[in-house]
């Protein structure tokens, strides 16, 4: 009688990528070391093979690198990435995992009086070019604002050369003429790095092997500035790049990354997408016919597979249509999951897109819109919104529902009135401090009395006066009145946390991940059982995407003509790009929203290009 075998052994073919293990770790061999570059489509299983590299190279070398105070650096895009990679390879001291910020800043910021020289060269610079600028233009408007950038800039200049010790944070809001941008750390860093044979030491000697995950997006400051080490540093500098060119959606990677990888280095291929349903790689696969061409094979064992197409007009209301499409999406697979709305992820193309949708544009547009709270905003580490959502918000749900001992554990946590200098002056008489702090509490709780739903600013106000938490003193600010020339940030807070507290609580389960929605770029890296990707170009307020653009319903510009024509990216591109990255997140099941001014277009581009058919599509 024939063996049976097990289903992974008897499905050879979803071993067809096996050997690209094998080939890049022949590239850490001690005689002949090789950097290595691994592009291949979605699904592939790059970061499943980074991480097995990792684990292999801490078992082989591990110890000889600690040892002699070398470690093996991975970048990633992403803090969510670092801290999931950092996760998998169980926090391991040989290993530095970090964004190409951090990694950056850690490498040159015991470096001061070097930074110094480069910024003040570069501040110079930047006020030359602005008074040449200003000599060329007609006045005006842009004068005056030339001008007051030049005064802002010399201002810097003169501070410049008192200062000590350059700052710089590479996850948050970089005020103050002490601190760096994030643009001014990545240029002067990969500048020292490209020009400067002792930085090329130092990053030879601290990190022999360097990986980069998703380095299509890495800057291409950094990857030009790594290629030139590399050349220099054969026999002692390994770098790995995993990526894929067709998950390229940010501007400064590197176009044609491809293309700009010497000869020797080691470029293992991969063909199977292990993620994704039959009818899904397929249409991955036709997406990416329009740009490269590069073609996947799904699993032997893997399900066939739903994808639909559904076409909306820019005028229908959202809501409506996203139920319909989920009920729609139940109906086709059988699949509850589409029923319950925590089951499914709903990609959109901009944060604000998930604001109107699950409630929270009034305390997000005056933060978006004022343009000072980059990725604070979007991460949610702004100060006083991480008070609410991380202290006030879980004490109030614990109060709400009688969970005393949850009450004090957060109270006790956090509050400055039992704190250890609190205990330290009241030690005669603790009761009273005991009661300081529940006063302080049942003062918050009156807010939310007789079913009232106290604002943001209300809720700050309580804390602030009781003392119950520290809030900073930019609550002052925000509980006076507006004044003229108050700092833009003030105000954008202040009309944003005038809103219902529930709004804040809405706002801090999207940024925490607890919802169905998540944006299109934000998704990188990730899968999902069931997806619905939504293109609303209508609502988007950016211009470097545009589905209306891929689906044919809106003409292209002038400009994606003259891009298109000199082999450079255009908007299409683009779009077809971020397309294949939300498509390729799904595992079962897929369902494709287009919002548009022209169902007609839109549908006919979906049939004409292959992607989805007739009997796949609906008309809402
Ligand atoms: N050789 C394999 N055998 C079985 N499952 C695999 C294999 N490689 C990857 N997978 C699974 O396929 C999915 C995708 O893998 P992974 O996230 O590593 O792909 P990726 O190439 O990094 O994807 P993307 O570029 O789309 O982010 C994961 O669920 C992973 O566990």
């Amino acid at each position: 009688m024939a063996k049976i075998m097990p289903l992974e052994e008897c499905s050879i073919d979803n071993h067809i990528d096996d050997h690209v293990d094998q080939e890049i770790q022949d590239c850490f061999s001690i005689d002949a070391p090789k950097c290595f570059f691994v592009f291949a489509g979605a699904g592939s299983g790059k970061t499943r093979s980074l991480i097995n590299t990792l684990t292999f190279l801490d078992k082989e070398r591990g110890e000889s690198l600690l040892m002699n105070g070398k470690q093996i650096a991975v970048i990633t895009y992403t803090n969510a990435a670092c801290d999931e990679i950092s996760k998998r390879l169980q926090y391991k001291p040989i290993f530095s995992v970090s964004t190409i910020h951090s990694f950056l800043w850690d490498l040159i910021k015991s470096y001061q009086a070097d930074i110094k020289e480069w910024v003040t060269r570069s501040v110079q610079k930047e006020i030359e070019d602005l008074k040449q600028k200003q000599l060329k233009g007609r006045g005006g408007k842009a004068g005056e604002k030339r001008a007051e950038e030049i005064k802002k800039k010399a201002e810097r200049l003169a501070k410049i050369k008192t200062v000590k010790k350059f700052s710089y944070n590479p996850n948050g809001d970089n005020v103050g003429y002490d601190s760096l941008s994030h643009s001014e750390v990545v240029k002067m860093s990969t500048e020292f790095i490209a020009t400067e044979p002792t930085m090329q030491d130092i990053l030879a000697a601290k990190y022999p092997i360097l990986l980069i995950d998703e380095s299509q997006d890495t800057k291409k400051e950094l990857v030009d500035a790594l290629l030139i080490v590399c050349e220099k540093y054969k026999e002692r500098f390994i770098v790995g790049m995993f990526g894929d060119t067709m998950q390229r959606i940010y501007n400064d990677g590197k176009d044609n990354l491809a293309n700009c990888i010497p000869d020797e280095w080691v470029k293992p291929v991969k063909v199977m997408n292990h993620r994704s349903a039959n009818r899904i790689v397929a249409l991955a696969n036709s997406i990416r016919s329009t740009v490269d061409g590069q073609k996947q094979q799904a699993r032997s064992d893997a399900e066939k597979g739903i994808v639909r197409f559904f076409i909306a007009s820019t005028s229908d209301d959202k809501e409506d249509v996203e139920k319909k499409v989920a009920e729609l999406m139940a109906r086709d697979t059988g699949d509850i999951g589409w029923n319950d709305d925590t089951q499914y992820k709903s990609l959109i193309l901009e944060h604000h897109m998930a604001a109107s949708r699950f409630g929270f544009s009034d305390l997000y547009m005056p933060l978006n819109n004022s343009g000072k709270f980059d990725t604070s905003l979007r991460d949610g580490s702004i100060t006083e919104l991480s008070i609410l959502s991380k202290i006030v918000s879980p004490l109030v749900t614990a109060y709400q529902s009688g969970n005393d001992f949850e009450v004090a554990k957060i109270v006790r946590k956090n509050s400055p009135l039992l704190n250890k200098e609190a205990f330290a002056s009241e030690l005669s008489d603790q009761t009273k401090m005991l009661e300081k702090a529940e006063a302080a509490v049942e003062a918050l709780m009156r807010l939310w009395a007789d079913e009232k739903i106290p604002s943001c600013l209300e809720v700050l106000k309580s804390i602030r006066d009781t003392g119950l938490f520290k809030v900073g003193s930019r609550v002052d600010e925000l509980l006076t009145g507006f004044s003229q020339g108050e700092n833009e940030k003030v105000t954008a807070l202040r009309n944003a946390l005038s809103v219902p507290f529930y709004e804040l609580e809405k706002y801090s389960s999207y940024v925490t991940d607890n919802t169905r929605f998540a944006t299109h770029q934000g998704v990188k890296g990730l899968e999902f059982p069931r997806v619905m990707v939504i293109m609303d170009d209508a609502q988007a307020r950016g211009f470097l995407f545009s589905y209306e653009k891929l689906f044919g319903a809106k003409a292209q510009s002038d400009i994606d003509v003259k891009n298109k024509r000199e082999g450079k990216d255009t908007s299409i591109t683009r779009t077809a790009r971020l397309f294949y990255v939300a498509c390729t997140r799904a595992q079962k099941s897929l369902a494709v929203v287009a919002y548009t001014e022209n169902v007609k277009s839109v549908k006919d581009t979906a049939l004409s290009n292959c992607w989805f058919s007739e009997d796949e599509i609906y008309m809402l």
